[in-house]
């Protein structure tokens, strides 16, 4: 396990505050924040604002160190013991950093696995067995100035993988890449958890990415937790209002004010909206489900229904409402 108890990190940074005077200003960029990884479990770490992420990750990989707190891999805490922890940790970064692009990808991974202190056959048999698992064997000896985006980030997670971590750090890890890319890359990072146990901490932006992948999800904000969950559980208690959308061909006074009451009844809001010269769709949001008495309604109407939908939540409208609840 990895876990983090009350870790907070404090940025010590110098400021200008005339034409020649500086002074010295403390930026808390983690506060008392705690979380665990295990094998075999996604863990999703998503930031409101500038909120820590980054500061967070590279505290439970060595390097930087808490200000206060205490970050443990199986046991070893990450400065004391900061060898054998790194042996055990890794990290994957999206766009197409920390590659060197006049090398090739076999020599890419060399160069890292040397860093991890692996050299000859060992290390040699270790590029090839993930030169094979991403998919690059072909390419394995072109310089990685000639890959595309998505072999990038293949050989990204190649080199993460070098030092056969425990606990893999992935930020942003599809970013700018193509849809079919990121949803391959997706099913890679399911697997890497589900079937090679590794403990995997997931930042994104694309919020259904995380809904997709993540068994877990701690949102933090200005370095401070403010939820943890599971995706489902977050959406259910943070976002309750489902909307219900029906598009029928006329509306009139009398159905306006029907509807304005049943939607009264429930607890919930209604609109409408014209979406062409012949049709109106009505959005009725409320906690509980109206679907058959507004279908009651409609009857006693004699109004056909064109079109029926149901939209619930989704992890992306819970961080949308937390942001506007704290302002951001
Ligand atoms: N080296 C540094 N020196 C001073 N302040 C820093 C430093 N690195 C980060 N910060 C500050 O700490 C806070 C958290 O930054 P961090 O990069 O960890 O957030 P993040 O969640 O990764 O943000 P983003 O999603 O925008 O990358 C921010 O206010 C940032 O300005």
């Amino acid at each position: 396990m990895l876990i983090v108890e009350n870790v907070r990190k404090v940025y010590r940074v110098k400021e200008k505050t005339g034409w020649l005077l500086r002074k010295w200003t403390e930026v808390e960029a983690v506060s008392d924040l705690s979380f665990q990884m295990e094998p075999g479990k996604i863990i999703g770490l998503l930031g409101i604002n500038g909120a820590g992420k980054t500061t967070t990750i590279k505290m439970c990989s060595t390097l930087l160190t808490p200000t206060s707190g205490s970050i443990t891999v199986d046991g070893y805490d990450v400065m004391r013991h900061d060898r054998l922890v790194k042996s055990k940790v890794n990290m994957i970064a999206g766009g197409e950093r920390m590659l060197y692009w006049r090398l090739t990808g076999r020599e890419n991974l060399q160069y890292f696995g040397s860093l991890y202190g692996l050299a000859g056959v060992r290390l040699q048999e270790r590029i090839d067995g993930l030169l094979h698992q991403v998919g690059l064997v072909d390419a394995a000896n072109t310089p990685v100035e000639r890959y595309s985006k998505g072999m990038k980030q293949r050989l990204q997670i190649a080199r993460g993988l070098i030092n056969d971590p425990r606990y893999l750090f992935l930020d942003e890890p599809t970013l700018g890449l193509d849809a079919p890319i990121a949803r391959h890359l997706r099913a890679h990072v399911k697997k890497l958890a589900r079937e090679h146990e590794k403990a995997i901490l997931l930042t994104s932006h694309y919020i259904h990415e995380v809904e997709e992948l993540c068994d877990e999800v701690y949102i933090i904000d200005k370095g401070k937790l403010v939820a943890h969950d599971t995706p489902e559980h977050l959406t259910k208690s943070i976002c309750k209002k489902t909307a219900l959308h029906v598009v029928i061909p006329t509306r009139s006074d009398q159905l306006d004010h029907d509807l304005r009451q049943l939607a009264l009844r429930h607890g919930g809001t209604w609109e409408y909206a014209q979406t062409d010269e012949q049709t109106w769709e009505v959005t009725l949001r409320s906690e509980s489900d109206m679907t058959t008495p507004l279908l009651s309604l409609l009857a006693a109407h004699q109004s056909p229904v064109l079109r029926l939908h149901t939209e619930r939540p989704t992890l992306e409208d819970v961080i949308l409402q937390m942001a506007e609840r704290r302002g951001a």
